[in-house]
């Protein structure tokens, strides 16, 4: 039967974060629009989400590295009005140097991390800023900020859906539409199974169930942050970071050489 409900579309819902995300949407009464590889884990999950939340889950088979789904889920972001929300959250990334990674898994990285959420935000934008309403959830990394010899490609990815995100916050200033990046930390997802390093090779201790993660990044979500770190506990932290950026930056509109460059003068 038709509904009126909101959809929320969530790429990668087949496993991991986005599994829970939706989840987590369908509980609060959202439609979904589920999408990845993996079709049977896709049909599963609609069948249990639909029952369990009465809502009604549609799925999408799509290789987001490729044009032709990418042309087909923009098409649907940008003419469904019911579309409120769209969670960018499919991504991978192999722990290795880039020397050693391979031109396919490099290629599939900066597709995957960086043109599909870019293509699918840019096709949903227009459609949420014309309605004064709809939200974006970008779920970037905290390697977004850090980078190690083994996530040089996966950090570049991840600092992108930062600064897309952050930019796209000024954008939407003053707009019914939201914008919101999440920044987890190790998380306990298949990520790793395909990363070639396994999760067993990392700290227990400092690896957050999927679960924790995807409700702390709501609860940021509610309480209107536009960047959330689920694994940060001291806030000043962030609010230093950003400060110090915003002063660096400052100090680069001054138009003349720092003294220490001015070698031959
Ligand atoms: N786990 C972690 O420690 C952290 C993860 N993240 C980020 O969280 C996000 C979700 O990852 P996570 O849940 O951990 O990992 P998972 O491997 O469990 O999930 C990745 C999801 O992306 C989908 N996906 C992968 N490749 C494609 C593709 N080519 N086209 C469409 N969908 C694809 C997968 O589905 P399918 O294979 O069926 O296509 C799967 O649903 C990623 O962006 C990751 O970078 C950020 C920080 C920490
Ligand atoms: C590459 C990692 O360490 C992890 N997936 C993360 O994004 O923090």
């Amino acid at each position: 039967m038709p509904t009126t409900s909101p959809i929320a579309v969530v790429t990668g819902a087949s496993s991991g974060i986005g599994a829970v995300y939706a989840d987590r949407l369908a509980a609060r009464g959202y439609d979904l629009l589920l999408v990845a590889r993996r079709i049977e884990r896709l049909r599963s999950l609609a069948d249990t989400l639909s029952e369990a939340h009465g809502i009604q889950a549609g799925i999408i088979e799509a290789d987001l590295t490729e044009e032709k789904s990418l042309v087909h889920i923009e098409e649907l972001l940008g003419s469904d009005e019911r579309i409120a929300l769209l969670v960018n959250n499919a991504g991978n990334g192999k722990l290795s140097s880039t020397g050693d990674m391979s031109d396919a898994d490099t290629a599939s990285t900066i597709a995957l991390n960086v043109i599909a959420p870019t293509r699918l935000t840019r096709a949903v934008l227009p459609a949420f800023l014309k309605r004064d309403a709809g939200a974006i959830i970008n779920i970037a990394s905290v390697m977004a900020f850090h980078s190690l010899p083994i996530t040089t490609l996966y950090s570049a990815t991840k600092s992108y859906v930062l600064a897309l995100s952050r930019g796209l916050q000024g954008e939407v200033s003053g707009t019914g539409v939201r914008v919101q990046v999440v920044l987890p930390a190790g998380t306990a997802t298949e990520f790793y199974d395909h990363a070639g390093i396994p999760l067993s090779a990392f700290d227990p201790a400092a690896v957050m169930t999927t679960e924790n993660l995807v409700d702390a990044a709501l609860a940021g979500f509610d309480q209107g942050e536009d960047v959330t770190l689920p694994s940060v506990h001291n806030t000043e932290l962030w609010a230093d970071y950003e400060q110090a950026r915003a002063a660096l930056f400052g100090a680069t509109q001054v138009g003349i050489p720092a003294p220490r460059y001015l070698v031959n003068s």
